[in-house]
């Protein structure tokens, strides 16, 4: 069967001690995709749709596991039957029952709501996934404490502002989210701020509790035919426009990067961002808290709005610059703001902006409801769960998502593109290091048709671990890439063949510009070339250098260049069977009769020195190089 090491943060691969070597297999298990749009627009957190992938997990001895570390009391068989720890998950905020249950199946679980940022810091280390909500800050620090160990961050809501997603990339680990289950709460507390306000409901409220009945002082502005602007047309903004579009009012929309059939269809128009704000006598704030949304409500907005315009902020208190908002108000330049979140959450007690007469606040309730919480603590601890089992996440964050189907299609190049990295890597010499890598895809199927992110993933995973202590994954592998200054570039060549029903006719890595151990390996154009293919589901090494060979990708491999002439292969052979190493595979490859030739060799045991300088010392070869595979 063809089979893959991890493409996600794995159970233990961080912990494999160097040169022990995993078991790999491949697995199939199901992986829960939120439903379509149309159901989630009722309940994005009640409705999921099963759906199949490949899963390409990683099997090797168990991390050392924390003296005081939950995993250390509880064991279980994997699917190939050794004993392994129960993952160790810690959730540091409040999570509805209904996660928690799905999380204890799977998991050891640990509830730590309230940490201080250096009881956060002192414990992430024995856990494999730390789920968070928006209180807690997932910082450079935390996810260097968690190195090892931690694989999994997950955010049990949509911003994910408060974890250090670099951070996260550099250490390998996944950052998924629950992007859909809180969005219609959200929307409904923008619209319940955006009526409370214009109607001054709390301000009445709060006077009328300390005994004053003063309804003169209270007259609110109507709804109905007011323009509202919507900045941030996303899941939460869309739904926002909705329900006010129901209200009766003109609803437009800014964002770069909503698709506009997505607005007509809601019959919402898209403007530019200046003209919303001068149009708008509402504004609502849907965008996240990203580097180019970082206080962009400044004076300098404040000052192209209506005067007299009200604003509603459910997104991030970050978007607005604070003390600019309250310039804004005492001049009456903004009516009225309407804020669940804040810059620094909780605000500071005296903050001028939550104490304003003329704002209303809530302490980012936008997703607490009984209904959000329950799907998005669903969401989260399946997602957990999932990217534990080494499952690719629908909702990751910070890695390529690829579909199920691309996956299985996929899972015997992507064992390929990582062999032939691996063997790549180990023909380089001197030191030099490899700067140029391309790898080249031979294939049928157009660009849109052939995703190729997992495969050069792979490429870099076989081309950096042989010779370096950092764990590759599909999270870190293009950082990792850039990081070792290694520049990775893809080529496609069309391949025309009627009958190419399969996704690659070949892979090809050529490292440029590299001095080799092994000549033979040098293509006529000077660069390092290997390249592979799948044979009945089974990688095949195909081409090395300008030799066609053809041996399959498993156990090890022994390369030798020699002259073409009669006997070598018993030759060889009679060595290696002397010294009781078998050999799996044998394929030679020749430019000319007579001339250079190449023999490639799959043993299932390594041979010893000895046993490889004997080889070495056969006349008519010139040069041989033993591979790990
Ligand atoms: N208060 C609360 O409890 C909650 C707050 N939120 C926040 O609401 C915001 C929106 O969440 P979703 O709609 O789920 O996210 P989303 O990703 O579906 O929508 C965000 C939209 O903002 C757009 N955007 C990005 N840059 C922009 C810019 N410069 N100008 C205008 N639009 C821009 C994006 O294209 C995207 O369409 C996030 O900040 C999220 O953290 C979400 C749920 C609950
Ligand atoms: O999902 C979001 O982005 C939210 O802001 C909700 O935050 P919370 O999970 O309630 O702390």
């Amino acid at each position: 069967m063809a089979t893959s090491r991890a493409l996600l943060p794995s159970p233990h691969a961080s912990a494999r001690p160097a040169g022990a070597r995993p078991r790999l297999h491949a697995a199939s298990a199901s992986l829960q995709f939120a439903a379509g749009r149309a159901q989630a627009r009722h309940h994005p957190h009640a409705a999921r749709l099963r759906l199949r992938v490949v899963r390409c997990a990683i099997a090797s001895s168990p991390a050392p596991v924390a003296a005081d570390s939950p995993t250390r009391r509880i064991s279980r068989a994997g699917s190939d039957g050794a004993l392994r720890p129960k993952p160790a998950v810690l959730v540091a905020e409040k999570l509805s029952e209904a996660g928690l249950a799905v999380l204890r199946e799977f998991a050891e679980l640990e509830c730590a709501y309230g940490m201080s940022p250096a009881e956060l810091l002192a414990k992430v280390a024995q856990f494999d996934a730390l789920i968070v909500r928006s209180g807690t800050k997932v910082t450079r620090e935390v996810l260097e404490a968690g190195r090892g160990r931690l694989r999994v961050v997950g955010r049990a809501g949509v911003g994910i502002d408060n974890v250090d997603l670099q951070a996260a990339t550099e250490a390998g680990c996944l950052v998924v989210n629950a992007p859909t289950a809180n969005t219609v709460a959200a929307a409904e507390h923008g619209i319940a701020l955006l009526a409370s306000m214009a109607r001054n409901v709390s301000q009445a409220d709060a006077a009328l509790k300390a005994g004053k009945w003063q309804r003169s002082k209270y007259v609110g502005v109507s709804l109905v035919g007011k323009t509202l602007a919507i900045m941030g047309f996303g899941k939460v903004g869309s739904e926002v426009a909705r329900r006010a579009k129901g209200l009766g009012m003109h609803v437009i929309a800014h964002d770069p990067y909503a698709p506009a059939d997505r607005a007509r269809a809601i019959g919402v128009e898209l403007v530019s961002f200046d003209e919303a704000i001068a149009r708008a006598d509402f504004i609502s704030l849907h965008m996240p808290l990203i580097q180019t949304t970082a206080k962009i409500f400044n004076d300098e907005s404040f000052s192209k709005m209506k005067t007299g315009v009200r604003i509603i902020n459910v997104a991030r208190g970050g978007v607005i610059d604070e003390d600019a908002l309250v310039r804004a108000l005492d001049s009456g330049k903004v009516a009225q703001a309407a804020l669940d979140v804040f810059t620094v959450e909780p605000p500071p007690k005296d903050s001028k902006l939550v104490l304003h007469e003329n704002v209303t606040v809530t302490p980012h309730l936008g997703a607490s409801t009984v209904e959000a919480q329950e799907g998005v603590a669903i969401e989260i601890a399946e997602a957990v769960v999932g990217a534990l089992r080494g499952e690719l996440a629908a909702t990751a964050v910070n890695a390529p998502m690829v579909p199920a189907e691309v996956l299985s299609v996929l899972a015997p190049y992507v064992s390929l593109a990582e062999k032939l990295g691996r063997l790549a890597v180990q023909l380089v010499a001197g030191e030099s290091g490899i700067k140029g890598v391309k790898v080249v895809y031979t294939t049928a199927r157009g660009p849109d048709d052939l995703d190729t992110r997992l495969l050069r993933a792979m490429v870099t995973k076989g081309l950096v671990e042989p010779v370096s202590s950092t764990f590759v994954n599909l999270v870190n592998a293009d950082y990792t890439a850039k990081q070792r200054g290694l520049r990775i570039t893809e080529e496609r060549v069309a391949h025309d063949s009627p009958a190419a029903e399969a996704p690659l006719e070949s892979i090809q890595v050529r490292l440029s510009q590299v001095q080799s151990k092994f000549a033979g390996a040098i293509s006529d154009g000077g660069d390092i070339v290997l390249e592979g293919r799948i044979k009945y589901g089974v990688p095949h090494l195909t081409l090395v250098g300008p030799y066609e060979v053809d041996v399959s990708l498993e156990g090890n491999l022994i390369l030798c260049r020699q002259i073409d002439q009669p006997g070598m292969i018993g030759k060889v052979g009679n060595i290696l069977g002397q010294r009781n190493v078998n050999i799996s595979f044998m394929s030679v490859g020749r430019t000319f009769r007579g001339k250079q030739a190449i023999m490639a060799i799959g043993v299932d045991e390594e041979p010893d020195k000895e046993t490889l300088e004997k080889i070495g010392g056969i006349p008519a070869i010139e040069e041989f190089v033993f591979l790990e595979l």
